[in-house]
This record gives structure tokens, sequence and C-alpha cells, in this order.
């Protein structure tokens, strides 16, 4: 799998450091709110373990599946819920927890269904941040890591389902989906 890896941006080590650093700034800003905070399936799935095992103050977690880049290094801009929440919103201090923001059409869509579900307020945390994928005006409240304009793999984020395993985060050769 390393072998198709480009170029290794964050060893698991410097992640690590991030991740507790923005658990310690999530802990500060929700303390007695009591979040629910939501994993993005699927690629925030190892970010919300490691995140909330840094978070030192009550929460509720929840999870939602949505998908829009399929087999593809480019967004499909249609987003599809493959798995919806299981908690009501209504009323509560939400914490979104992405992977990446790199068009930003994914968390405009869930922070527009969120709203219409009339949460109380809603955060976001994302790990990677790709500003140069940009087709919409969005901005985290918290981000770790700031990205060059390269499709990435690895700690989460898959090419065609692989490499999610990796635990690392590094650029995909691209000769592996330009074959
Ligand atoms: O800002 P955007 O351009 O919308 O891209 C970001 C989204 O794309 C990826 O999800 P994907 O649709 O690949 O589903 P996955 O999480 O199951 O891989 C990633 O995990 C984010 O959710
Ligand atoms: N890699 C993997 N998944 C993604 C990316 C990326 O660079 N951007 C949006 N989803
Ligand atoms: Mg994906």
């Amino acid at each position: 799998m390393l072998n198709d890896i480009q170029e290794v941006l964050y060893d698991a080590d410097q992640i690590q450091q991030k991740v507790q650093e923005l658990g310690e700034t999530i802990s500060r800003e929700f303390e007695g709110r009591n979040p629910l905070v939501i994993c993005v399936l699927k690629g925030a799935f190892i970010f919300m373990a490691d995140l909330v095992k840094t978070i030192t103050i009550p929460l509720e977690i929840d999870f939602m599946a949505v998908s829009s880049y399929g087999q593809s290094t480019k967004t499909s801009g249609v987003v599809r819920i493959i798995k919806d929440l299981d908690a009501s919103v209504q009323g509560r201090d939400v914490l979104i927890v992405e992977d990446i923001i790199d068009s930003g059409l994914t968390l405009s869509y869930l922070i527009d269904v969120l709203e219409r579900r009339n949460a109380k307020s809603i955060t976001l945390v994302t790990l990677f941040d790709k500003p140069a994928g940009r087709k919409v005006e969005l901005e985290a409240d918290y981000k770790g890591f700031v990205l060059p304009d390269a499709f990435v793999v690895g700690y989460g984020l898959d090419y065609a389902e692989q490499y999610r395993n990796l635990p690392i985060i590094g650029i995909l050769k691209p000769e592996v989906y330009e074959k």
C-alpha cells in the first residue's frame, strides 16, 4: 500500500499530536453542553475514534454515512445519505466530525439538513482542509492540517475504498487512478 504513496504528508505521531490539541480545545469549548458528536462516515471513522478519546467532558456520539466520491477522485456533486442519524438533533449543540473538507459540498449539504432539523448550534471540526478544492464557501471552526491540491489517502480517507487503514496521510501516486 505504501508503495502507492508519492509523498507522506503527516505521519502517525504528527496526526496524534494534532488530534490531541483539537480534543483539548473542544473540551474547553463544549464544557457543560453535552454535545452530540456526529461522525461523517466512512472517512471520519478513525479521526472520530481518536478524537473522542482526547475529549474530557460528557458527550454523546452518533453516525451518519454520506457519499459523493464513489470510485472517483472527483466529487460527483451529488451527496447521498446512506445512513441517517439515530438521535434527534433538535435543540442540541452538534459537533460535526469530518476527515476532510475539499469542495465543501458534503458539509454544506449536511449543515443544511441539520439546520432544518433545528439543531441549537452546529460546529465543524475537520482534521484535513484542502482550500484549493472549494466549490462552495465553507470554513471549519476547528481544523488540523491544511493540505495541498492533491488527492490524498490514509487515516480513514480512501481511493475506491482502499487505503483507509494507512496510519499516515499521503498523496496517492496519480498513476494509481490514471491507469
Ligand atoms: O468537501 P467534499 O468535496 O464534499 O469532500 C469531502 C468528503 O468526501 C469524502 O467522502 P466520500 O464521499 O468519499 O465518502 P467516504 O467518506 O465514504 O469515503 C470525505 O470523507 C468527506 O466526507
Ligand atoms: N482523498 C480522499 N477522499 C477525498 C478527498 C481526497 O483528497 N477529497 C475529498 N474526498
Ligand atoms: Mg471516499
